[in-house]
């Protein structure tokens, strides 16, 4: 009987520096997300939170700093490398098209093909309902239109978009903005059950009622440091939002630094 091995994260980030010219976006930042896990990034306005995501999906390269994927070190210098390592990402603006159906968005830009060329709508279709299955959507027709659709469906969409490359991380950018109190319900289950697939969430909010329904962990960010992290089943609302603020320095746990 061995020692149990020790759970290795799908993706570290430690001591990573992002500079615009005079702005220090991160300094010495550590983040971490492992299989089966929600993580909030959370801070105030310009805390480095895009910073960081984009960072993770490839779109910025830090100036220093180690990442490493599933404990080897790594460099994520472009988009296409993010995608290749298993990361996806729905950015705010969900990037779907209206006049198009699900289906359609889900391959937005790599269609399926055989020989090349030939558009297997069936085949589409298929893995389409799949994962709209295996995520228990709510989308009640593959061939609706986007523009049909409410916030919380097309935001289904766009998330079920990120599972035809079978990522083992998922960064969601404010997910719940501008939802409505039910859509809003519906993407939070669509983020439980991306955890129950296995994958590990990081979860860009300012809304402190959904990270705190939601993650496992809420990490906070403050003037591009961390200033906290936090179990989010324990955590105090309180606390969460003194490290947001400043009002206290560093905590882990109970424990300030
Ligand atoms: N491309 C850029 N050029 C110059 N400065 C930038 C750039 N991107 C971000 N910054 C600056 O870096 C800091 C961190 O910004 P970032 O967008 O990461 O914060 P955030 O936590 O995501 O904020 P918000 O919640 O407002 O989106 C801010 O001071 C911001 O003005």
């Amino acid at each position: 009987m061995g020692a149990t091995a020790p759970r290795v994260p799908l993706l570290a980030m430690k001591q990573i520096t992002k500079r615009f010219n005079a702005v220090e976006a991160l300094v010495g930042v550590d983040f971490e997300v492992y299989a089966h896990e929600v993580v909030a990034l959370v801070g105030d306005n310009g805390a480095g939170k895009s910073t960081l995501a984009q960072i993770v999906s490839g779109v910025l390269t830090p100036d220093s700093g180690i990442i490493e994927l599933a404990g080897e070190p790594a460099t994520i210098p472009n988009p296409s490398a993010a995608h290749a390592a298993g990361i996806a990402t729905v950015f705010q603006d969900l990037a779907l098209c209206d006049n198009l159906d699900v289906t359609a968005n889900l391959f937005l830009g790599r269609e399926a093909t055989a020989g090349g060329s030939f558009l297997r709508d069936g085949e589409m279709e298929q893995t389409t309902k799949r994962i709209l299955r295996d995520l228990n959507s709510p989308i009640p027709s593959v061939k609706t239109q986007l523009h049909a659709l409410s916030g919380g469906q097309r935001q289904s969409v766009a998330i079920a978009r990120t599972l035809i490359g079978n990522p083992r991380i998922v960064v969601l950018d404010e997910p719940t903005a501008a939802l409505s109190v039910a859509q809003t319900a519906e993407v939070l289950t669509l983020i439980e059950r991306l955890r129950e697939l296995g994958l590990g969430v990081i979860l860009i909010s300012h809304n402190m009622v959904d990270v705190r329904a939601v993650s496992d962990r809420i990490e906070v960010l403050r003037h591009g440091r961390n200033n906290g992290s936090f179990d989010a089943t324990t955590a105090s609302y309180e606390s969460i939002l003194a490290a947001i603020t400043g009002a206290t320095s560093y905590i882990k746990g109970d424990r300030a630094y």
